[in-house]
């Protein structure tokens, strides 16, 4: 089963639809690179694809600038992926592509890939190895010009992959999109999964509490929505927040030493609980979006395993200077179809403000388990990943 592109590709949008293609299926060796930028995001997406595509039977090299994130994202690494140093200048490392030519090349999140790397690529086509495809991966949004342009060509002018063809590809949630990253047997790992046990596990102290997640950068309302748990819970609840290791706990370690923040407290933090978690694997991390009852997620990746988990959450995005990601804040929630409640906290968790409405996770239930079901019909990202490639070939 695969994804078909539709359309001659000159400047129009390809749309999909689901057939038998079993050219699919075969082996080919990925170039994907990556530069981190800032936080997690970029590696996240980048080492999910490669996992993705390696599960399924595809050749990975994936050059990357900065991997020390993958020692606590991934320590048991993934058969199938290789992770080399992106250094400036490539160097030798582009020798070893003698051994492997490269047939599917990626840019994600507008990096360049290095230019010595496409004269290599080049060399190799000019001795007989095919044109590689080349597929700018972009940014995830639900805005309208996604549709517009995914699967738009860029024809290559100049350099030594002069008439070689660039694509963009865009992430997204319509069928008129590259889809989301969505690995096979997700479900059926959500559906064996032991909360219990894993809690057990991880040595959280858990008493029955409601459990939430917090993973954000800093937003104003923090100290607001703690002060919130710690006098009326989840509904009258007691709540135990498991705090991502990084920004999110540094940011609640500074609501607390604000001395004036406890003053309203006479008993510690009333019906609020805290378990800060170390830096968990992509495995892991997943398991504790699983694991609560209301997940506060933030930037590009942990939104996508957000809606996966089917629970009610709380999207931080990831701050533009220029304002932008506020019209994707409201794509996002129009996307979701969100009741009036979440939209209200998104916009507040999201805003410049102190003040935030409160907390209707059973309002929420709805609308995350809705959104789940619908985004489960849809073709991934890795699929149609594979299917396009296999077209362009
Ligand atoms: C806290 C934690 C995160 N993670 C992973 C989950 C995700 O793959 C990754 C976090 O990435 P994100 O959720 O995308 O949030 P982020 O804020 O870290 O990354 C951001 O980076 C910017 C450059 C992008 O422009 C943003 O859109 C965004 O992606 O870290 C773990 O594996 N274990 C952990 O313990």
């Amino acid at each position: 089963m695969g994804i078909e592109f539709v359309g001659s590709g000159h400047g129009e949008r390809e749309g999909t639809r689901i057939v038998d293609n079993p050219e699919m299926n075969r082996s080919r060796q990925w170039d994907i690179f990556c530069k981190v930028i800032d936080n997690h995001g970029d590696i996240g997406v980048c080492w999910r694809l490669s996992a993705d595509l390696a599960a399924r039977g595809q050749q990975v090299r994936l050059w990357v600038d900065d991997a020390s994130a993958l020692e606590w994202m991934a320590p048991a690494g993934h058969p199938g992926v290789t992770v080399l140093p992106w250094l400036e200048p490539l160097g030798l490392n582009v020798l070893r592509l003698g051994s492997a030519p490269c047939e599917v090349l990626m840019e994600s999140f507008g990096c360049e890939i290095a230019p010595e790397f496409i004269a290599a690529c080049a060399d190799q086509q000019k001795i007989g190895a095919p044109k590689p495809v080349w597929i700018n991966v972009e940014y995830l949004s639900a805005e309208s010009y996604v549709e517009r342009s995914h699967a738009l060509p860029s024809p290559v002018q100049h350099g030594p992959a002069a008439g070689w063809t660039k694509w963009f590809f865009y992430p997204g949630f319509t069928t008129a999109t590259g889809g989301l990253l969505r690995e096979p047997g997700l479900q059926q790992r959500q559906a064996d999964f032991d909360r219990v046990a894993w809690l057990a596990a991880q040595h959280i102290a858990w008493a029955g509490e409601k459990l939430v997640s917090l993973f954000c950068y800093e937003p104003p309302a923090l100290a607001t929505l703690l002060h919130e748990f710690a006098h009326a819970g989840l509904a009258g609840e007691p709540v135990r927040l498991l705090v991502a290791a990084g920004r999110a706990a540094s940011a609640v370690h500074a609501v607390f030493s604000d001395r004036k923040w406890l003053r309203p407290m006479s008993d510690g933090l009333g019906l609020l609980s805290i378990s800060y978690l170390p830096l968990l694997s992509q495995t892991d991390f997943d398991h504790l979006l699983w694991a609560c009852d209301l997940n506060f997620v933030r930037g590009e990746d942990s939104v996508v395993r957000g809606l996966w988990a089917g629970k009610p959450f709380v999207w931080q995005i990831y701050p533009q200077d220029d304002q932008a990601h506020q019209a994707k804040l409201q794509a996002f929630l129009g996307m979701l179809d969100a009741p009036p409640s979440l939209r209200a906290f998104h916009r507040a968790w999201n805003g410049p403000g102190r003040d935030l409405p409160a907390v209707d996770r059973s309002g929420w239930i709805e609308c995350s388990s809705a959104v789940r079901q619908r985004l489960l019909g849809q073709a991934d990202l890795g699929s149609q990943l594979l299917e396009f490639v296999a077209k362009k070939s």
